[in-house]
């Protein structure tokens, strides 16, 4: 994620509520998958496709944040552990399950947030760079345990797992850490044989099964950012035909379940105003079950519609 919503901040404020007249409660998207998988590269392809990569963060229609934000500080003796590579930060323990949730569902109400950032060189929490996460109509979650937690994973209007093979990630991981969090090349490999690898199997991989949409190789597969991102643009230019962002949901939901082209429900919910729409997501889906056989992306049958 980039830094430029960086604000010097002496606390973990937030919820502030921005006027009545411009709330935006977000289409909410979990970004899955293993370490190194290429989470955050995704999100970054999909930003800068829709042109929102270099936009002032105040303005932006899209953001994307990291689950990182969300681990919880360590006590004393749990970041010597961290210094000698002796932590798992793969484990489900190493988040804080409630902030993450909270700061979720004030984001969904259309509150500004603020999250600090991750400092990796320390294994610590950043509040001296809080990251201000201005309301936006759509908000990219990405990490590895995004659908780990029950309640956190109901929010989600729609969820995306990076699919990358795990030689890949450790070859991505491997410099990665090294150049970029201050690691050296036995201290990545110990943690990731004694945590990282055995955490994946146990809590991530997993997590899969709940998956609207599976992105096999990670950022190479530009076929399916295409779709992902058109999906985006789709909801963008439509959200002020059908109002809320549940009835988008539900509208993009039902459609990626093959279900709006079956009759009544798809048409009623686009009741008097929504044929452009409908029409739109027909041509997306028929392409999408088109792509799937071909292998580019695959698409769950994923019936949970989103509880608000
Ligand atoms: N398709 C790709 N080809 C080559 N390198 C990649 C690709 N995707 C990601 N990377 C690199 O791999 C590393 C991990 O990618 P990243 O997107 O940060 O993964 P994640 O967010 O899942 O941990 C980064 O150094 C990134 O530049
Ligand atoms: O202090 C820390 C915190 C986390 N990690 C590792 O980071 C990855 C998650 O980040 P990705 O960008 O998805 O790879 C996780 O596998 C942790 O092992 C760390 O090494 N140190």
């Amino acid at each position: 994620m980039d830094n430029t919503n960086k604000e010097k901040s002496d606390g973990f404020v937030n919820g502030d509520a921005v006027p009545s007249e411009e709330i935006k409660s977000p289409f909410l998207i979990g970004v899955a998958g293993g370490t190194a998988s290429g989470k955050s590269t995704v999100c970054k392809k999909i930003m800068e496709q829709l042109g929102q990569a270099e936009m002032d963060h105040t303005q932006r229609q899209v953001v994307s944040i990291s689950q990182d934000s969300f681990y919880r500080e360590l006590t004393p003796a749990e970041k010597l552990k961290a210094q000698k590579s002796k932590f798992n930060f793969d484990h489900p323990d190493a988040f804080n399950e409630e902030l993450m949730y909270e700061t979720l569902q004030s984001i969904l109400k259309g509150h500004k947030v603020k999250i600090p950032s991750y400092d990796y060189r320390t294994n610590s929490l950043d509040f001296e760079n809080m990251l201000v996460i201005y309301p936006a109509d759509v908000v990219l979650f990405e990490g590895i345990l995004v659908f780990y937690f029950p309640k956190i994973r109901d929010l989600f209007h729609m969820k995306l797992f990076v699919d990358t093979d795990s030689d890949t990630r450790l070859a991505r991981r491997v410099p990665r850490d090294i150049n970029e969090r201050g690691r050296d090349l036995d201290a990545v490999l110990t943690q990731y044989m004694t945590f990282v690898k055995p955490a994946f199997e146990e809590f991530c991989s997993p997590t899969k099964k709940f998956a609207d949409v599976i992105i096999p190789r990670g950022a190479d597969n530009t076929v399916a950012i295409d779709l992902i991102v058109q999906h985006i643009r789709d909801f963008l230019n439509n959200r002020s035909y059908l109002g809320s962002t549940t009835n988008m949901a539900l509208y993009m939901n039902m459609d990626l379940c093959g279900n709006v082209g079956d009759g009544a429900v798809g048409a009623d919910a686009a009741s008097g105003s929504g044929n452009g729409t409908y029409n739109a997501i027909r041509r997306f889906s028929t392409l999408c079950k088109e792509l799937t056989m071909k292998g580019n992306v695959f698409f769950e049958t994923n019936k949970n519609l989103p509880h608000h």
